[in-house]
């Protein structure tokens, strides 16, 4: 943990989905946090009333913390008597099936939502952010999104909701403006992008990608895939995948230009496999940059070893999950990594590991990274993000 971050204000914190398998995650991270401070656990009306021990089936190696086993899990409405309402960010690791209503509702209620769910990550206002990558998104579109009022999000709320069911998510009273939300990558593009930002940083904008993954059972969720379909076996299909890593790394890659973004003109070709791992998407990936001249392999591990992502150091000080002293992405030295059982953990789960670094026949590049879907991929970016948030003070606490 960085120093300047002992002298920020507690903020009491929120978790949408926190039974779930990135809500553990979330739990985890943030029951040890230097200055958020875990108030409400909510989850579906199977969940809510009963203890998070209760509601939970753990299944993480860490323990389940202490100070959660005994709190009651609440539900997910926005209502006067909800600790949803005392806090001052709210972490979603929702299904998605429910996530773009009750999102909605939270930041039509004035509350800063910072998401793991497919729901509102193209939408042109919303920011889309991989910490190490593009974080330079969040204020102006942050800011985009305020200047709209709670209007903005009383709409989406309308659109996403079950016909005529709105108010069943939050209570018309309690609409106020200031309310955000902020996503974070679905979880095998977060490696892919943190890579190629630094590499483009040297070389110039990347121009065609083809990525090969082969992606973690715990990426599916509990109870995920049987396991008779994916022990001693390789899964060729991982729905709505492709479709995800071919479009949200020219959003992610892209250039804030007044209240949305400009893609950046990147084509990507995705294959993506389920294989059984536990936790870890590994991707192989060849590349190439349009101007393709300057781009070697010794000099890719050169820029990956010196990249500072943005927004730099002084910001990086402040906020306690950047993977300090180990950097946003580490270059094995040995020859046969990243593997995921040996790197997952790289920088406590926050760093992508890169390796195979070496010359294409087809594209200028080629390499293996390797990202923790859970951490870096997931829940670990929503919490740095909120950390990057409050340290350029577009987080307040006021309660
Ligand atoms: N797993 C991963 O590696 C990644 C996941 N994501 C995304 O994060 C989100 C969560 O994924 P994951 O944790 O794997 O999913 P899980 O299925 O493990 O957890 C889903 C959570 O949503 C809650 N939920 C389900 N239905 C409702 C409802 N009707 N009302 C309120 N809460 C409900 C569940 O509560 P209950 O226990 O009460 O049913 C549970 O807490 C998804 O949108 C996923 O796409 C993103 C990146 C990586
Ligand atoms: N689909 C990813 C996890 C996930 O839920 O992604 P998304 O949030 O983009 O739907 C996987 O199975 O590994």
């Amino acid at each position: 943990m960085s120093s300047n971050s002992s002298d920020q204000p507690k903020l009491k914190v929120g978790i949408l989905g926190a039974t779930g398998t990135v809500g553990q995650r979330f739990v985890v991270l943030l029951a040890s946090h230097p200055y958020f401070v875990l108030h409400a656990l909510c989850a579906s009306s199977r969940s809510a009333g009963k203890s998070y021990s209760a509601a939970t089936k753990w299944k993480l190696a860490s323990p389940m913390p202490s100070s959660v086993a005994d709190q009651v899990v609440d539900s997910c409405s926005v209502t006067k008597e909800s600790r949803l309402l005392e806090c001052d960010v709210v972490f979603s690791g929702l299904d998605a099936s429910v996530a773009g209503s009750i999102e909605a509702a939270c930041a039509a209620a004035g509350l800063a939502v910072f998401s793991n769910a497919k729901n509102f990550r193209m939408h042109p206002n919303v920011p889309l952010v991989v910490p190490t990558a593009n974080a330079e998104h969040l204020a102006p579109l942050i800011a985009a999104q305020r200047a709209q009022g709670a209007q903005m999000w009383v709409q989406e709320l309308l659109r996403e909701a079950p016909d005529g069911h709105a108010a069943d998510y939050i209570d018309p009273e309690l609409f106020v403006d200031g309310g955000c939300i902020v996503t974070n990558s679905n979880c095998s593009t977060t490696g892919l992008v943190v890579v190629l930002r630094a590499l483009q940083a040297v070389f110039g904008p990347a121009t065609k990608v083809h990525v090969t993954t082969m992606q973690a059972v715990s990426g599916a969720g509990y109870p995920g895939l049987p396991v008779l379909d994916v022990f001693d076996n390789v899964v060729p299909l991982i729905s709505g995948e492709e479709e995800k890593l071919e479009t949200e790394p020219r959003k992610i890659l892209g250039t804030v230009e007044g209240a949305r973004v400009a893609d950046a003109e990147l084509l990507v070709a995705a294959a993506c496999n389920r294989v059984p791992v536990l936790d870890g998407h590994t991707l192989a990936v060849s590349v190439s940059f349009r101007d393709s001249a300057k781009v070697e392999p010794e000099a890719a591990m050169e820029a990956l070893r010196a990249y500072v992502p943005p927004p730099g150091e002084e910001v990086w000080a402040r906020c306690p999950s950047f993977p300090h002293g180990v950097g946003a992405v580490r270059v094995a030295d040995e020859a046969d990594r990243p593997q995921p059982r040996l790197d997952r953990e790289c920088g406590k789960g926050m760093t992508v590991s890169v390796g195979r670094v070496r010359k294409c026949n087809l594209f200028d590049l080629k390499f293996v990274a390797l990202t923790h879907n859970t951490i870096l991929g997931a829940a670990g970016s929503s919490i740095l993000n909120a950390e990057i948030a409050v340290a350029q003070g577009l987080i307040k606490g006021s309660k």
